[in-house]
């Protein structure tokens, strides 16, 4: 097993292409509420890397990552399974799993301008029509290939109920960490 990299890092300080639209800071989310006081997304940088290494696939054929959450506080996810508690949608609570260790991603695909292209839902769409084996129209089907392709190349495989989520083939080998997401901003130098 390759040693892992388990700190935090911010995922546009290895790529600034990649888009980062945090939707759990924003009340445009399945909650309608403001769930977290972060607009920065981290992961534990081994994961980070593979992001970054995604990105540039995609960049190659001509597309962009858009970020819609990474690293979850486990408070968060306490609040979004308060609304929502179906754990084949949204995961129990638990410091050792997933977004909650920041070992997962929530992603889309955006062309090179930055717009979103058709994939089968929107983001938290919580019915069956998520699930990567339901039915795609071939304009749906080649984004998705073309997602996953790159992701799964990179380390990542995707959570059978949602399209949008990607976990990191060794998340199993990270033990829990904590962070604030606010300590990762970048800041600019005059
Ligand atoms: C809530 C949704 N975006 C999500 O992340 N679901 C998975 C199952 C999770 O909560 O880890």
């Amino acid at each position: 097993m390759s040693q892992l990299e388990t700190g935090f890092t911010n995922v546009q300080a290895l790529d600034p292409s990649i888009i980062v639209d945090l939707r759990y800071a924003t009340t445009d989310n399945f909650t309608h509420q403001v769930i977290y006081n972060f607009t920065t997304a981290i992961a534990r940088t081994g994961t980070a890397k593979k992001l970054a290494k995604a990105n540039s696939l995609l960049r190659a054929q001509g597309y962009r990552l858009k970020i819609w959450d990474a690293y979850r506080p486990v408070a968060a996810q306490s609040r979004l399974y308060d609304v929502y508690p179906d754990p084949s949608f949204v995961a129990k609570p638990n410091p050792n799993f997933s977004h909650q260790k920041g070992v997962t991603v929530d992603v889309t695909l955006c062309d090179a301008a930055g717009k979103e292209v058709d994939m089968q839902t929107e983001f938290d769409d919580f019915t069956v029509a998520a699930h990567r084996d339901f039915d795609r129209t071939p304009l749906q089907e080649k984004n998705y290939q073309i997602l996953n392709q790159a992701m799964q190349a990179a380390g990542f495989f995707g959570y059978e109920n949602e399209w949008w989520d990607y976990r990191d083939a060794q998340m199993d080998d990270y033990p829990p960490a904590t962070a604030d997401p606010n300590d990762y901003q970048i800041t600019e130098h005059a």
